[in-house]
């Protein structure tokens, strides 16, 4: 039984938690929390990643992982989805406990924030550097729980939160930002994602969505601006295709990332989240 105030016996071996969120759905939160993963897994740190998304869970996708299924252990709780045998990546999702990939979840709000409260408390997760929590967009039933559940943690760095240049997605960061002040999460910076579209024939950047909403919103709100990432066809290509591409060339998911331009991007902008965890 966990007394109020204390950090879950599953998050006690976890040395930094940190969650992606973001105002609209379709930013690329997901593929953000993905990339963070990657980033920190190719730097030799041991990860986590937990999907309350409990509507469209995409991490089972994301990391190539849909046959997989979370195991109840005999006294320490669900085991998560490992990525391989080194353990190195470890993965939760509603996703793994769904018979159907199409299933769909109807749930009330105390259903879900069972379910999350589960994912909380229940997880064996073991040791871990990073603990990454993908959200679903908005501050809905999810949010307010995931809040209650962190309350007292001290190993939580904050929120990474996830814009795109448009002004409607911006305007609905605003709304999320205004959560993180009243459930106490520090926002560790502002993201903007789909920033302009690199031609992979002659480099240049055209902004579809227009580009600069997400560094002027983090000049407005006072915040650290992330940084900007394009629009990457290489790193669709590169999920939608994984257990192909692994085939193909006989490396995982990290290797492959290595050579996407993306990468780079990403080795910018974890620098910047956890000097602002620090
Ligand atoms: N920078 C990018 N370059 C290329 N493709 C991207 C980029 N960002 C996101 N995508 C693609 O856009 C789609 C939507 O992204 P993603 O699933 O990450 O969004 P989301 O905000 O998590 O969505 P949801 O609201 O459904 O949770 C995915 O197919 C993803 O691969």
């Amino acid at each position: 039984m966990m007394e109020p105030g204390e950090t879950p016996q599953s998050l006690k071996s976890v040395k930094h938690v940190i969650l992606v969120l973001s105002g609209k759905g379709g930013v690329g939160k997901s593929s953000v929390t993905t990339q963070l993963a990657l980033s920190l897994l190719n730097k030799g740190f041991k990860v986590g990643v937990l999907d309350i998304d409990l509507t469209g869970p995409s991490m089972p996708r994301m990391f190539g992982l849909e046959d997989k299924k979370l195991y109840q252990s005999s006294h320490n709780g669900w085991i998560p989805a490992y990525y391989d045998n080194t353990k190195q990546l470890a993965v939760s999702s509603i996703g793994f406990l769904l018979n159907n990939r199409g299933n769909s979840v109807v749930w009330r709000g105390p259903k879900k924030t069972g379910m999350i409260r589960q994912f909380m408390r229940d997880m064996d997760w073991g040791d871990l550097d990073y603990l990454l929590i993908d959200t679903p967009p908005g501050t809905s039933d999810e949010h307010i729980a995931i809040a209650e559940e962190l309350r007292y943690c001290k190993n939580v760095d904050g929120c990474v939160i996830v814009t795109t240049p448009q002004l409607v997605s911006v305007n609905d960061v605003k709304k999320e930002i205004n959560f993180c002040g009243k459930v106490n999460f520090k926002i560790l910076g502002i993201l903007e994602n789909m920033s302009g579209f690199i031609c992979p024939y002659c480099s240049e950047c055209t902004n579809i969505f227009g580009s600069g909403g997400g560094k002027r919103l983090a000049e407005e709100v006072d915040l650290p601006y992330l940084g900007n990432v394009p629009i990457d066809p290489q790193f669709t290509d590169l999920i939608e295709r994984q257990t192909e591409l692994t085939k193909e060339k006989g490396q995982n998911l990290m290797q492959m990332y290595q050579d996407c331009g993306l990468s780079a991007v990403f080795g910018g902008i974890l620098k910047k989240v956890t000097s602002s965890s620090a």
